[in-house]
């Protein structure tokens, strides 16, 4: 196949992914570098961000992918209804200054035989995986297809999914994969708000009681030093000012979604349905003795 045409400082848009991998493989032939932005359009703020730092990277051309990833989710889930303002984003990429933009269709990137997807292992049962079974494997697998399409030098994961993150993380070490995961921290509205596709889908009311989410975070995340009790607790008593928010999870971890530390970083993240909005935020917090010492980061970059 002839190398599809790539005109340089413009927004080119590929469809067939052997078309986005030829043109990937043909520009890091001549010594560039590929960032890829993974994501399911509906573009907003958040997406911004993980671009204008791709962005950022000398001698690199980012792409963003456009795709709402059927196999990760459930029956029940909001795959129909996701929005997918397609004209909107393309020109939010152009905007952006993204040089390529992968727009596949389901049948083209998944063979009607295919029978292969990734095991995330045990953490892609908690958390996000309690309520909705099967999400991360096919989050992973739809990662891993796009990783090897592009074979990016680096990719860029929004801290809003944070198990995601995690995951990726794990899988790009796990199997030797030679991508650079690079976390981006959460945009939020000026309340606090994380941003998100899925926001568009409430109501007046519902927004306002949906800041509820970043404000229990925040408050617990104040009180890090009193310990991982109390983090919890104040959490919880912030919550319960918006009983109609109704909460999966709220749980206190390492960052690395294993157990919590005594003293030092962790991650503390909610889940919660505000109406039959499904919603996640996460923040970092310093636990106990930690919070004494200068220099630790809590959002850590990456
Ligand atoms: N507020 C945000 N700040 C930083 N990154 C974000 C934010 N929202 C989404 N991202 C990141 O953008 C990438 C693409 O996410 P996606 O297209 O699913 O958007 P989304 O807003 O998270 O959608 P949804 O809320 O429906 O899951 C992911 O890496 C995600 O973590
Ligand atoms: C990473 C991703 C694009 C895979 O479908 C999706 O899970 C998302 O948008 O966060
Ligand atoms: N932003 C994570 C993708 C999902 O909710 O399916």
């Amino acid at each position: 196949m002839i190398t599809p045409k790539f005109q340089r400082g413009t927004l080119n848009t590929f469809q067939p992914p052997e078309h986005i991998s030829k043109v990937s493989g043909a520009l890091r032939a001549v010594g560039r570098k590929v960032a890829l932005v993974p994501t399911m359009g509906a573009l907003h703020d958040g997406h911004r961000e993980l671009l204008r730092r791709a962005k950022r990277l000398p001698n690199t051309v980012v792409a963003a992918s456009i795709f709402v990833n059927p196999l990760q989710f459930g029956a029940g889930e909001d795959f129909e209804a996701y929005p997918r303002p397609l004209e909107h984003d393309l020109e939010a990429l152009s905007a952006a200054g993204v040089e390529l933009a992968f727009t596949p269709k389901a049948s083209d990137l998944y063979a009607e035989n295919a029978m292969v997807t990734l095991n995330p292992g045990p953490l892609g049962d908690e958390l996000e995986g309690t309520v909705r079974p099967g999400h991360f494997s096919g989050m992973l697998t739809v990662v891993a297809k796009l990783f090897n399409l592009l074979r990016p030098d680096y990719a860029f994961f929004g801290e809003k999914d944070y198990q995601q993150l995690v995951l990726v993380k794990r899988m790009v070490a796990d199997l030797n994969i030679d991508t650079r995961v690079i976390g981006v921290p959460t945009v939020r509205e000026r309340d606090g708000l994380a941003l998100s596709s899925r926001n568009v889908y409430l109501t007046p009311q519902q927004r306002e009681d949906a800041v509820v989410l970043s404000a229990a975070l925040s408050a617990g995340a104040h009180v890090g030093r009193e310990g991982a009790d109390a983090v919890l607790e104040v959490a919880r008593r912030t919550l319960a000012a918006r009983p109609r928010v109704e909460v999966d999870y709220l749980e206190l971890r390492g960052t690395d979604l294993g157990p919590a530390p005594v003293d030092g970083e962790a991650r503390l993240l909610i889940a919660a349905r505000v109406g039959s909005t499904r919603l996640i935020d996460n923040v970092g917090v310093l636990l106990g003795s930690a919070v004494e010492h200068p220099g630790v980061e809590l959002d850590a970059g990456e």
